[in-house]
């Protein structure tokens, strides 16, 4: 039963027994990589239920259930920890804060004058213990006593370094989480291997964290948040360590060369008073959208030892540390439909359609559903309730069906028999569907994406006259475009002496374009603007970008084991077409850049000396309104000019940025790049820096 407020009231011993069972199902499958029936929302509620009929009938309490444990009791472990690892207690505002700081104040006797505010990393806590400086054990955290051996992942975890800098004997403690390009990666690999795409990035760690033999290994990141002594850790020592102040211990640990906090955006920060904690939670709680990772909140620790210690432990959590409860990421909603949508490639994509569902301020109505065979493995139905997740610019996706919420109404969802954009037939023998027509199948689309402003740039070549020439037969393929002739033009509708004129002199322009505008326009898989581009720079023709096997594509920066195959073959299939477009007299070279030298391979250096620019080595991010010399360069052409010119070019400012060209009405961009003391410049003073570049 569930009161007006959301909360649940257990009637009786049976539903108590009932809810603690399914509560501790839920924390079984959260903790370990399954599928919890229920969103956080939903079982934290279960849990207060549990607790408020445990507090009217304190001689009913089952030992199975979940309140006051670590995970819940749900999960154990058989390797004991040597101090325990424990959960957090939650705050949601802060007045709720206020109340807290002042109970650890009576507790010890004082104020406390030094906290420690960090993020909340929405990953799995993990023990490494270091003997010696060798990471020798992996341990989860079980249920806080004692946990699992994980130590088969070690060398799969980024930011957990084999060998410390030092060799001590200490353990380390953080969090294992995926990154949101880990979990994206993750899930292509998983998926190729024919396994179901993992939920979440967390559901991905825990998973992946467990998994012992898998035929395949994905990457997953560490971040420390605890640093203490193990038995043999020098006296000395342990007690150095027993002493520092957590921020201390931040900064002994990113010696060590364990990835902390401090390396992102929104690293630990040491402050005096309640006011400055609040701006530190607002400040982190308003950069989560924009993080490469997860946070579920942010965790205020008082800094001291001393502190720490007067305040003590419970039995599931600290006293001397909170956790600033964000919004949850993970809701349940219903399916109301699935739409199969066509690619520029050919492929036949189910979308999910939801019945509306409000995740962290954002309205999320669609869902990605991957393909077919994992809607058939996760055996969905329209009318189910579904678990979405949504984090950031991800794009939100659906988790496994709540069974448990079952009508016997749901129906089956319907495959496509011919492809919904050209009625051709489906070429099934993939996990992803396609069109058997393949890219032609969206011919008018990708012959209209090939003419666009940050492609070709074909002016006069919109969608509606594409449609045209393809109906009049005229084009049947991008090198058609250049075989256009005058007479052919002024034959079609609508078509007069100027604008035929006007199309004919744009496609011969178009010529001259880039290499990386002609690769991009060519619409090669797993490519778009950036990824054309880093290709084209790297290697500077597209007799080289051909003669380049799986093996040299990935010295192309983020181009991994998985994708530069995929390109390589998609390249060996355009052959024909780029042979075409070459012979019609398009550009085939990248101004600038020079090609890779054939001796790269073999000092393993990879990327050659590229001609020295004058924005070398530099992160560059572009903001605002561009004015004077570069009012007329839309983004993607400050980002081409930017890499002609040596540097690299971003969309976020981190601590990493180099420098931020801020225009008129750059906002908070331009703020978070004054906060980190990052080099600002104007776009007058940018055009200055890059003058020669600019004609
Ligand atoms: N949906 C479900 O079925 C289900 C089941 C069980 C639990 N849950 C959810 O999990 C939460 C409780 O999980 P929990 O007990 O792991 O607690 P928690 O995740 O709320 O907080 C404790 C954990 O935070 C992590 N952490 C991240 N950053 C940290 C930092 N900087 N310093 C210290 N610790 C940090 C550590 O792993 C630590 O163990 C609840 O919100 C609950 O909704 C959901
Ligand atoms: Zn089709």
């Amino acid at each position: 039963m569930t009161t007006t407020s959301g909360e649940f009231v257990l009637a009786d011993a049976a539903a108590y027994a009932q809810a603690v069972t399914d509560a501790s199902l839920a924390a079984g499958a959260y903790y370990t990589g399954g599928t919890s029936a229920l969103d956080d929302d939903a079982y934290d509620r279960l849990v207060r239920a549990v607790a408020a009929y445990e507090a009217d009938h304190p001689d009913e309490v089952l030992p199975h259930s979940p309140t006051g444990k670590v995970g819940g009791g749900a999960v154990e472990g058989d390797v004991p920890h040597t101090v325990p690892m424990l959960s957090l207690d939650n705050v949601f505002d802060g007045e709720q804060f206020t109340t807290w700081t002042a109970s650890v104040a009576r507790r010890i006797g004082h104020e406390v004058t030094r906290w420690n505010v960090q993020p909340k990393l929405d990953g799995l806590a993990i023990a490494a213990r270091y003997h010696e400086g060798r990471l020798t054990q992996l341990i989860t955290r079980g249920d806080g006593t004692a946990g699992e051996d994980v130590s088969h992942a070690i060398g799969t975890i980024e930011g957990l370094p084999d060998r410390l800098t030092e060799p001590h004997t200490v353990e380390v403690r953080g969090e294992v989480l995926m990154t949101i390009g880990q979990f994206e990666h993750a899930n292509e690999v998983r998926t190729e291997h024919g396994g179901a795409p993992f939920a979440n990035p967390r559901n991905a760690a825990a998973g992946t964290l467990r998994a012992k033999e898998r035929a395949y290994t994905v990457p997953m990141t560490f971040f420390a948040y605890g640093l203490l002594p193990l038995p043999g850790t020098s006296a000395e020592h342990a007690e150095a360590l027993r002493s520092l102040a957590h921020g201390e211990l931040m900064d002994r640990a990113a010696t060590l060369g364990v990835n902390t906090p401090a390396t992102t955006d929104v690293s630990g920060l040491t402050v005096d008073t309640v006011e400055e904690v609040l701006a530190r939670v607002e400040h982190i709680a308003g950069l989560r959208a924009e993080l490469p990772f997860g946070i579920d909140g942010i965790v205020v620790k008082a800094d001291l030892a001393a502190d720490q210690e007067a305040a003590g432990s419970g039995t599931r959590a600290p006293r001397w540390a909170i956790a600033f409860k964000l919004p949850a990421v993970e809701k349940i909603t219903r399916l109301l439909d699935v739409e199969w949508n066509v690619g520029r490639t050919g492929i036949i994509a189910p979308r999910a359609v939801l019945e509306p569902v409000d995740i962290d301020g954002s309205t999320v109505t669609y869902a990605t559903l991957h393909n077919p065979a994992d809607i058939t493995r996760r055996d969905l139905r329209l009318g189910d309730h579904v678990m979405v997740y949504k984090a950031g610019d991800i794009i939100p996706r659906i988790e496994a069906p709540v069974a448990h919420l079952r009508t016997g109404d749901e129906q089956p969802i319907a495959f496509p028999d011919m492809c919904p954009q050209c009625g051709s037939g489906i070429d099934t023998s993939e996990q992803r569907w396609r069109c058997e027509r393949g890219r032609n199948c969206h011919l008018v689309a990708s012959l209209s994406y090939a003419a666009g402003r940050d492609q070709l740039d074909i002016e006069g070549l919109g969608a509606t006259r594409v449609v045209q020439l393809v109906e009049a037969g005229l084009v049947a393929d991008l090198a058609d475009l250049f075989a256009l002739t005058r007479d052919g033009l002024l034959a079609l509708d609508r078509m007069g002496e100027t604008s035929t004129d006007n199309l004919l002199a744009a496609i011969e322009a178009a010529k001259a374009q880039p290499l990386s505008r002609v690769l991009c326009a060519l619409g090669v898989r797993g490519t778009g603007r950036s990824m054309s581009r880093r290709i084209a720079r790297h290697f500077a023709t597209m007799d080289h970008i051909r003669a380049a096997d799986a093996e040299a594509m990935q010295r192309v920066e983020g181009i991994g084991a998985e994708k530069a195959p995929v390109i390589v073959s998609e390249l060996a299939e355009l052959a024909p077409l780029i042979d075409r477009l070459a012979a019609a007299g398009v550009n085939m070279t990248e101004p600038g850049a020079t090609p890779p030298a054939p001796e790269a391979e073999t000092d393993g250096a990879g990327e050659p000396a590229a001609a020295a620019g004058p924005l070398d080595g530099m992160t560059v991010v572009v903001t605002g309104a561009m004015t004077g010399p570069l009012e007329k360069l839309s983004r993607n052409q400050m980002n081409e000019l930017i890499e002609r010119a040596g540097g690299k070019s971003s969309s976020s400012v981190s601590k990493r940025t180099s420098l931020v060209v801020a225009g008129e009405g750059a906002g908070s961009k331009r703020a978070k790049a004054e906060d980190l003391g990052i080099r600002l410049a104007t776009p007058d003073e940018f055009a200055e820096l890059v003058a020669d570049l600019l004609e």
